[in-house]
């Protein structure tokens, strides 16, 4: 069973899986008349395959509870899979680096502050959603078409915070 304990997520530590989506920490410019302030252009959505297409999604998941164990993690190949939370709910992300195998010393554990999104970037390894406390809803931006968009890996884990 690999043990890991939750980092606070930071968007370098995350760099090598995918984009951190946070209006805190980025740059903006206004529009509507100075009325907004747009985020511009924060992660990249990669859709890749035969008939593929963006799909935007909500995802209303039921709370994990801690110490979070699991026993895979999965990947798409296709395509990104970014999480936005819409109630500053607070979610758990376990990741690992693309590849045909995990390996156990690459795999980390993050926690979000609840103002945090993330953009898992295509075939990059992953925990499937676990939100923390109560009940969350998400945005979901990630890829539809033909063909396998979805691959598990088996691994024994266990995260604290
Ligand atoms: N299966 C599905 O749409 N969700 C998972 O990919 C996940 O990462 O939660
Ligand atoms: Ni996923």
């Amino acid at each position: 069973m690999l043990e890991l304990k939750a980092e606070p997520l930071t968007a370098e530590a995350f760099a090598p899986f995918g984009e951190v989506i946070d209006a805190r920490a980025s740059a903006w410019f206004p529009i509507n008349a100075g009325r907004t302030r747009r985020h511009h252009d924060l992660a990249t959505v990669e859709t890749l395959g035969e008939g593929a297409r963006t799909l935007i999604s909500l995802f209303v998941s039921q709370p994990v509870t801690v110490p979070l164990e699991l026993d895979f993690l999965e990947r798409h190949p296709l395509g990104s899979q970014a999480f936005m939370p819409l109630h500053e709910e607070r979610f758990v992300v376990v990741v690992a680096p693309p590849g045909e195998t995990i390996d156990p010393a690459e795999v980390r554990a993050f926690v979000t502050d609840g103002r945090q999104g993330v953009n898992y970037r295509a075939g990059t390894w992953h925990a499937i959603q676990s939100v923390l406390e109560r009940e969350g809803e998400f945005l979901v931006v990630d890829r539809g078409g033909e063909g396998n968009n979805c691959d598990e890996h088996p691994l024994a884990l266990r995260v604290t915070l």
